[in-house]
């Protein structure tokens, strides 16, 4: 058990460093299956949790997966099962992306259901009903699903009825390698769909459209490894700028690129922040008042999901009400209990959330409820008066790179600290003293 440590009052200024992203790192690993020649070298893999687990599952199935200074490499000519184990599967729901991939290459998986999480139920029937398309017989039961296709699949057209990441994803992968051409439909559009089918189209597959609603798959017989850089983490980045605006701040953040972050910037620009992008990342300066503004969550390119809740946190520290609402997730709420503990007042209004500006807050023990609710709580706590401890921090560790580390770099008062583990590694110098009960943490992932 650990938990971070934050005391409100500074001012964030410099430059950060946005790591590899998280979303496009997953299925490229996955991706990695259909490689029957070669090794995939995989360069500014993030070292997250959710990397590991990934990694896990991909060596359960006997590929050889190596992991070092941001570099992953996956060979996966000798797969010794189709079958994804429980184990790993249940704890991270983008394990359900090796099923396109092992579908494609064996012609039959089973797989353990990923189920829901905090945020929503998060149903898969946009998948399946995708793979069915192509030619394969779906049955579920005991928690598996199997999947099983009568020789190649078969290229098809399948229109989704949701613009769905993981189903445009998964089927994007099995098309690959099944007889003819496959066109998807209303398919999702974000960064990380441009760069997974940049890494099948480096493997030899023949990806057209992404990035557009409609995507045309020619199959092919074979793929093969490749060098592959992931694009920088468009959350993260998201993150670092509005915690740079909740300060009144002015932070340069390295790596983001302005194309993916359009909703933001353009939300950014409308409560008064300077949004300077330029060809190697974007500085952020927020030198006045913060205005309020409403804000919609939408699939790519309208404002994302993963960033609801930083933006949640913003809002608070502006003049005015805001409302937020969440079309993505159905329950993706819970970190307004959280905040309310830190004095914020919002009220949740069905998928809207009514947030009252220029929000006292104050410091509390709260709770990330899930991974971007973890990153809000950590920015409510850089401007709230006293100390906040925001524990969950597993769920933190799934999608933020050395975050304490990061922002303490900017000069934010933020610590980690464990309550159990005795490592004496430093990563923040403390800014309270320690106790028995209480030693700076780790921040580097333990299978580092
Ligand atoms: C690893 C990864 O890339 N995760 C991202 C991905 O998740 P993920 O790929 O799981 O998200 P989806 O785009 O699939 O989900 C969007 C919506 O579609 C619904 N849906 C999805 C699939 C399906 O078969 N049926 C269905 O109804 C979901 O319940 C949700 O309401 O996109 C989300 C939406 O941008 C982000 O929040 C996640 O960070
Ligand atoms: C919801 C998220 O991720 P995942 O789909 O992996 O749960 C996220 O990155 O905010």
């Amino acid at each position: 058990m650990s938990k971070f440590i934050v005391r409100g009052g500074k001012r964030l200024a410099g430059s950060v460093k946005v790591s590899g992203a998280k979303n496009s790192v997953l299925p490229i690993i996955a991706a990695s299956l259909l490689g029957e020649e070669g090794e995939s070298v995989i360069i500014d893999a993030p070292p997250l949790d959710d990397v590991m687990t990934i990694s896990k599952v991909l060596e359960s199935l006997g590929a050889a997966v190596t992991y070092k200074d941001d570099v992953i490499t996956v060979n996966a000519e000798n797969i010794s099962t189709c079958e994804a184990p429980y184990e790993w599967v249940r704890k991270m729901r983008a394990s359900f992306l090796v099923m396109g991939p092992l579908l494609a290459r064996c012609g039959s998986t089973k797989i353990s259901l990923p189920g829901g999480c905090a945020i929503g139920t998060r149903p898969i029937d946009q998948h399946l009903k995708g793979f069915e398309a192509l030619g394969a017989e779906i049955s579920l039961g005991q928690g598996f699903i199997e999947a099983k296709s009568n020789g190649r699949l078969r290229g098809a057209k399948i229109y989704l009825d949701v613009a769905s990441v993981g189903a445009t994803q998964n089927i994007m992968m099995a098309a690959t390698l099944a007889e003819g051409v496959t066109t998807i439909e209303n398919a999702a559009k974000e960064p990380e769909i441009v760069d997974l089918a940049n890494y099948l189209n480096g493997m030899g597959a023949v990806v057209r459209g992404a990035g557009t609603g409609v995507i045309r798959i020619e199959g092919v017989e074979k793929l093969h490894g490749v060098k592959h850089h992931v694009i920088p983490d468009r959350i993260e980045a998201g993150t670092f700028m509005a915690a740079a605006a909740i300060t009144g701040g002015d932070v340069y953040v390295e790596g983001a690129i302005a194309d993916h972050l359009g909703s933001l910037i353009a939300k950014m620009e409308e409560m008064g922040v300077t949004v300077q992008p330029d060809e190697n990342g974007i500085r952020v300066i927020a030198d006045k008042p913060l205005k309020a503004v409403d804000v919609k969550t939408l699939p790519y390119p309208g404002f994302p999901t993963d960033m609801q809740s930083q933006m949640m946190a913003l809002l608070l520290k502006s003049k005015g009400t805001s409302v937020v609402t969440e079309t993505v997730f159905e329950n993706r709420f819970m970190h307004v209990e959280e905040f309310q503990l830190m004095n914020a007042e919002i009220k949740i209004e069905g998928r809207s959330s009514i947030v009252t500006g220029d929000a006292k807050l104050t410091g509390a023990k709260v709770c990330a409820t899930d991974l971007r609710a973890g990153a809000a709580l950590i920015m409510a706590g850089l401007v709230a008066e006293g100390t906040t401890e925001v524990t969950g921090t597993h769920h933190i560790d799934r999608g933020y790179v050395n975050l304490a580390e990061k922002l303490s770099g900017l000069g934010a008062d933020i610590w980690r600290i464990s309550t159990e583990e005795r490592s004496t590694q430093e990563t923040a110098k403390p800014a309270v003293a320690e106790t028995e009960d209480t030693k700076v943490f780790k921040v580097q992932p333990s299978w580092v």
